[in-house]
């Protein structure tokens, strides 16, 4: 199971981040986001895959951020089509594309980007793009028949585990956790991530 820890600003916060077995840790290039990192930070983690995150953003602006900040992965959530992600794939990026669900139906978008996604992420429907806070009914994913792992993700919080020690699908590949851990808008608390990360892993899989 991968676990992302996305909205990452700060040098110290990365360090002490990194040693909370998270797996991915994300960086928001979007300038409406609260968690938006302009300038690379003095410290960038070397044990973990790092993932950008963009809103509608150029190929150029993905392509300099990708050289800048040596990222692993590019997270889309806007309205990207699969030919702007097989386009990034072919410059050997590995792509995330974000879906939001509110019905099974918004699960039919999915389809046409399979051939060019390592991964989907599915989140919640808002009026922005992402880091809402706010999960979304799980039951949906029942119907998702689909080859492409998915990372679940979307208000995911401590007291969020007991649920995803319940929830089951054959892709399920990891999650993202997000605003649920943070002190303030890209600052996270350490130390109730490593309490989950332990507790989701220990029992999950045993990891
Ligand atoms: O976090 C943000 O501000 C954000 C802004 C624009 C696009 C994506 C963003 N974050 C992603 O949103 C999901 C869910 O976050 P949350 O748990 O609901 O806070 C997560 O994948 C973040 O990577």
């Amino acid at each position: 199971m991968i676990v992302k820890v996305c909205g990452m600003r700060e040098a110290e916060n990365i360090r002490q981040v990194e040693q909370t077995g998270a797996d991915w840790m994300g960086f928001i290039d979007y300038e409406g986001s609260p968690r938006y990192v302009a300038g690379v930070p003095e410290y960038l983690p070397e044990s973990v895959q790092k993932v950008g995150v963009f809103v509608n953003a150029s190929l150029s602006q993905i392509r300099e951020r990708v050289a800048a900040w040596q990222l692993d992965y590019i997270q889309l959530h806007g309205k990207e089509s699969p030919e702007f992600c097989r386009e990034m794939q072919q410059t050997g990026i590995r792509v995330i594309k974000a879906f939001a669900l509110r019905t099974p139906d918004d699960l039919l978008t999915t389809e046409s980007y399979a051939a060019c996604c390592d991964y989907f992420l599915f989140d919640t429907p808002c009026n922005g793009y992402g880091g809402s806070g706010k999960s979304f009914d799980w039951e949906i994913l029942t119907h998702y028949q689909g080859e492409t792992p998915f990372l679940l993700s979307g208000g995911l919080k401590p007291e969020s585990l007991d649920a995803l020690l319940k929830f089951s699908h054959s892709r399920w590949a990891g999650i993202d956790l997000n605003s649920g851990f943070e002190q303030a808008p890209g600052l996270k608390d350490a130390a109730a991530l490593s309490d989950f990360i332990y507790s989701f892993k220990q029992n999950k899989y045993n990891l």
